[in-house]
């Protein structure tokens, strides 16, 4: 175990390191308090949910592969789970939950029937915490969506369907919001798309834009609730054309004041959505994240440290956007140990928002409208090498949460006291 005296003296260090650059890492380590990352509840369990006690992912252009022992079956060892989590990461979390995780008490409750009585045990388990929760619509595993449509379905009984199941997670979300005191962002993202080359993409948004307007109708407050559309460039089976693009929903968002989520996996592999940061901010108030990594044609690896997650932090900080993005996980992994997988990705984004408040940005600044680009570059070659680990362990330290590869041993602790003995 590490010796909390090492971490604080190896924090000292790095205090007077950063000081040299005019960094304040106290300062730092309070904005962390802004960074209130939101638990995807679905890592848990492989995309599964609690409609059936089989419930399984299916279709949607994703996937989820590997059979590690230890998933999540019902709704207890999901919170269980989470509340492992949660105890194994510095600061304040959220929960994002998608609509197939009610507590349906054994009945049978189509998408169509929801209502905010099958998420009140969820609400009151946040309150005790006294975390927020995010919500999502879900629009896949079901056979109203086998055929690759839902919200723009040229099926007139299956679109209906779709929209009156996303009013509903829009009343829920708002009901969660209210009760919880927190807004909770409902994320509408939909798989509808084509595997080979499609001649009327021109209808099915059209109908996906009609299906939003109907959804839209109702109003609810902002302090409950707020709006978010999630687009993708293509999913398996959907290769060819995905209904809601990043163009259709950045148009939507803009002109309909809404979030615009971006997940980080749903781009072509060169672009890079740091760079959207910026941009997108001028046209909408807020933007939710879904932080993810892809992988080839996968969307949704286990979250790393990386260039990727580094540029998006950056850019947020550099912009003084923190309060208004909403920063959630998106990935799924059953190939390993689903905690360890939560708490890596989890810690990771946390990692990169850090090295983002350490950096001298008005130093960078300044360098660069004088026109000195190789000690801009020099500088920011420099902070690569700075002790942030330094800090991020004294985040830890003093949020009572393991430091360093400490949290690994509890893990393998929990795998075998509790994941292992699961059927
Ligand atoms: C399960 C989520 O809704 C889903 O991952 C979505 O957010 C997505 O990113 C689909 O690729
Ligand atoms: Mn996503």
């Amino acid at each position: 175990m590490k010796n909390p005296k090492t971490v604080e003296q190896a924090y000292q260090i790095a205090k007077e390191a950063y000081a040299e650059f005019g960094v304040d890492t106290d300062e730092a380590i309070k904005k962390m308090e802004e960074v209130n990352i939101s638990l995807h509840c679905w890592q848990a369990d492989d995309v599964g949910g609690f409609e059936t006690p089989d419930s399984e992912l299916s279709g949607g252009g994703i996937q989820v592969t590997g059979n590690y022992p230890g998933k999540a079956r019902t709704i207890e060892q999901l919170r269980a789970d989470i509340e492992k989590v949660m105890s194994l990461l510095p600061g304040k979390q959220r929960l994002n939950l998608h609509a197939i995780y009610g507590d349906f008490q054994g009945e049978k409750v189509d998408r169509d029937q929801i209502e905010i009585k099958h998420f009140q045990s969820w609400v009151d388990w946040a309150k005790k915490l006294g975390i927020g929760i995010d919500f999502n619509p879900t629009c896949f595993s079901h056979p109203y969506a086998d055929d690759g449509f839902t919200l723009s379905s040229k099926n007139e009984k299956h679109r209906k369907f779709w929209i009156e199941h996303v009013k509903r997670t829009r009343e829920i979300a708002a009901e969660i919001g209210k009760q919880l005191g927190k807004p909770s962002v409902n994320n509408i993202w939909i798989p509808d798309g084509s595997k080979d080359i499609p001649v009327d993409r021109a209808a099915h948004r059209a109908l996906l834009k009609e299906s939003l307007d109907e959804i839209f109708k109702t109003e609810f407050p902002k302090e409950y609730l707020r709006d978010s559309l999630e687009s993708k460039l293509f999913g398996i089976g959907s290769e060819s054309m995905v209904v809601g693009s990043h163009e259709f929903y950045t148009g939507y968002a803009v002109r309909n004041n809404k979030l615009i989520c971006i997940d980080s996996g749903h781009f072509h592999p060169t672009e890079q959505i740091g760079d959207k940061v910026s941009s997108l901010l001028l046209f909408v108030d807020e933007l939710l994240l879904h932080i993810s990594r892809g992988v080839r044609w996968d969307s949704d690896h286990v979250v790393i440290f990386n260039d990727e997650v580094k540029l998006i932090a950056e850019e947020i900080v550099r912009a003084n956007a923190l309060k208004r993005i909403y920063v959630g996980l998106d990935f799924f992994d059953g190939s390993m140990n689903r905690i360890g997988a939560y708490v890596v990705g989890t810690r990771a984004t946390q990692l990169a928002f850090l090295f983002a408040l350490l950096e001298p940005t008005e130093k960078l600044r300044e360098y660069e409208e004088n026109g000195q680009y190789f000690e801009r570059l020099a500088l920011l070659e420099l902070l690569k090498t700075k002790p942030f680990g330094a800090v991020y362990d004294y985040y830890c330290l003093i949020n009572d949460v393991p430091v360093g590869e400490d949290y690994i041993t509890v893990i393998e602790n929990y795998e075998k006291e509790v994941l292992s003995k699961r059927s």
